[in-house]
């Protein structure tokens, strides 16, 4: 098993964004302003969910942290954690597994394109990972032979395995039906509570925002700007029922007025 980060302290950042700025150059010379001077400081240890409407610059947002897509202004600025090698992983809304491999041989992808850890340490992350995701059976099947929910945890799997520091997630339950769904943001928050990473997670659903999260980042379209930055402080561990408190439903109205009132501005 990875060794544990030492437990995070307040003022442990994990991830600051400075002014991030995006205009990505579209066809016949027009340009698309995604985010405007975009700020942000992520604590380590923290679960940060972004909500907002399509086309607001999510997806652009993780992919400036993940290094995916460079910035057009603005710096992304890491905290302490910067000298691990290992900092980012991303899961994304489609799994994106290769379907000529196995469950194991597709959570050693980026290993093997990058080999760093003896193969041996490699087998037993791998063991210990489907072990976690519930998958143990399932090490030599193939994805075609796996419900999509699983094959989303090879996905969730494979970005663990390297034990990141801050873990990216866009949108990774979206293409799942409701109730696969639901189970899988309870497993997470399982997997969240074990060591605490730092997760910054996108979704379009204001339940599952609430539910999984410390803050939630709400978001404005065109052009894409925080509208505000929601606490949530419920208790620990939470369960789906919490749902239907009265709490819950109170971050959630202020989370959806919010993006209401957003929506009808622009
Ligand atoms: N490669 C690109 N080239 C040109 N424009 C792009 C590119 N990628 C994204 N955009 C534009 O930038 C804006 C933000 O897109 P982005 O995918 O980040 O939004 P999003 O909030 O993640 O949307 P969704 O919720 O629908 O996934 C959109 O207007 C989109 O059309």
């Amino acid at each position: 098993m990875p060794t544990p980060s030492r437990p995070p302290t307040v003022t442990d950042v994990a991830v600051e964004l400075h002014d991030i700025t995006m205009r990505y150059q579209a066809k016949r010379g027009r340009s698309v302003l995604a985010l405007d001077e975009v700020n942000l400081t992520i604590t380590e240890g923290q679960f940060v969910s972004i909500v907002g409407p399509s086309g607001c610059g999510k997806s652009t947002l993780l992919k400036i942290v993940m290094g995916l897509t460079r910035q057009t202004a603005g710096e992304v600025v890491f905290g302490p954690s910067r000298s691990h090698e290992n900092m980012l992983g991303m899961v994304f809304q489609q799994p994106l597994l290769l379907p000529w491999r196995t469950v194991a041989k597709n959570m050693l992808i980026s290993h093997d394109l990058q080999p760093r850890l003896p193969r041996a340490e490699l087998d037993k992350r791998v063991a210990e990972q489907l072990d976690m995701l519930g998958l143990r059976d399932f090490a030599d099947q193939y994805p075609s032979e796996l419900s999509g929910g699983m094959q989303q945890r090879v996905g969730i799997g494979r970005a663990l395995l390297h034990d990141p520091r801050i873990l990216l997630m866009d949108e990774p339950f979206g293409a799942l039906d409701a109730m696969t769904r639901d189970q899988m943001g309870l497993d997470l928050l399982d997997i969240w509570e074990r060591d605490r990473k730092t997760v910054l997670f996108v979704t379009h659903s204001i339940p599952e925002a609430v539910l999984l999260s410390d803050r939630v980042v709400v978001m404005t379209p065109r052009p894409g700007r925080i509208a505000e930055v929601i606490d949530v402080d419920l208790a620990r561990p939470r369960r789906l029922e919490d749902i239907n408190t009265p709490e819950f439903g109170e971050i959630a109205s202020r989370i959806r007025v919010l993006l209401n009132s957003e929506h009808s501005a622009h």
